[in-house]
């Protein structure tokens, strides 16, 4: 059995998926690209190749082991890029929720099945048809669920939205003890810096009670003013629109106290290390190409209450 329990971003982790590059299937054609920067570097000719990404990830596995994580990893399935395993399903609580997700993605779910297949039935929810929810626009934090997602207009319009308002309310109807907040993110299929592909692509909490935010990403800036107000503008770390692109809000918490982020992100580790922060930093550039990062690849089980 595996159990699972998920309250935050950031008490001790005790397990998790880790997505793999293994089979990842190469440089998609243009016409299958289903993110602005992923299309970027496949017409630029700089899409990452598999031997990096498995390095990369193999160094964010190395990381998770040594601070005593038990380290999942999807089982490989052939020509099908696994890296972002954080989308395909989530915890809330003691539940794990299987989600509907974009069709170009669905099929990654079955390398996870092994898991979920050790987890009580009872705890695991189905989402029903029409209702769309990816991982990384879902946020437990403590009392609260921060979602992202995009009203049906842009829902329909954009290839980049993921999560819709039946995914919201289908989220609400389940956990009515939590106090929503659900934002519209900004969305745009053809341009990465004008584009928040999910919620931890321009916010992530951090630590006990700060977080890392990016105010553009943000459809309605009343939402951006919001989320400040309820962790402090001091409790803020602000990224600008090279950083989001770069996708500095996707560190992923060991911890409150112990960060993993990438090694080039000079300005952001400085600023985690000079608030106290322990920074284990690991290479993940070729990775972020395709438009995810560290929490984009993980996809936490269980933390430590
Ligand atoms: N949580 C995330 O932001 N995940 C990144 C997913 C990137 C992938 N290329 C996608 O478009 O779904």
């Amino acid at each position: 059995m595996i159990n699972i329990l998920i309250k935050d971003e950031t008490a001790p982790l005790r397990s998790v998926v880790l997505g793999t590059g293994e089979s990842f299937g190469g440089v998609p054609d243009i016409s299958e690209a289903y993110d602005p920067k992923s299309r970027e570097h496949i017409l630029d000719g700089t899409f990452p190749i598999e031997e990096d990404i498995v390095k990369e990830m193999d160094a964010v596995a190395k990381v998770l082991t040594k601070h005593g994580v038990k380290v999942y990893r999807p089982a490989v399935l052939p020509d099908t890029n696994q890296v972002f395993a954080r989308d395909i399903g989530f915890v809330i609580g003691d539940k794990f929720i299987v989600p509907n997700i974009i069709d170009d993605r669905a099929s990654e779910r079955d390398g996870i099945n092994y898991i979920l297949e050790q987890i009580p039935s009872d705890q695991v929810l189905r989402m029903p048809p029409g209702a769309y929810a990816e991982g990384g626009d879902v946020m437990p934090w403590k009392e609260k669920l921060y979602i992202g997602y995009s009203e049906d207009e842009d829902y329909h319009a954009y290839k980049v939205s993921r999560t819709n308002h039946a995914g919201v309310e289908f989220l609400r109807d389940q956990f009515p003890n939590c106090e929503f907040y659900a934002f519209e993110l900004k969305k745009s299929d053809d341009e990465p810096k004008e584009n928040a592909l999910h919620l931890d692509c321009c916010f992530q909490p951090i630590g006990n009670d700060q977080c890392i935010i990016y105010k553009g990403g943000f459809k309605n800036e009343k939402d951006y003013h919001l989320v400040v107000s309820h962790f402090g503008e001091e409790n803020c770390i602000e990224i600008t629109k090279e950083e989001m692109y770069h996708m500095n809000s996707n560190v992923f918490s060991i911890s409150p106290e112990v960060i993993i982020s990438e090694q080039h992100f000079t300005r952001l580790n400085d600023e985690l290390e000079r608030r106290g922060f322990v920074v284990e930093r690991v290479p993940y550039n070729e990775t972020a190409k395709m438009e995810g990062l560290l929490r984009c690849s993980t996809l936490p089980l269980e933390r430590a209450y």
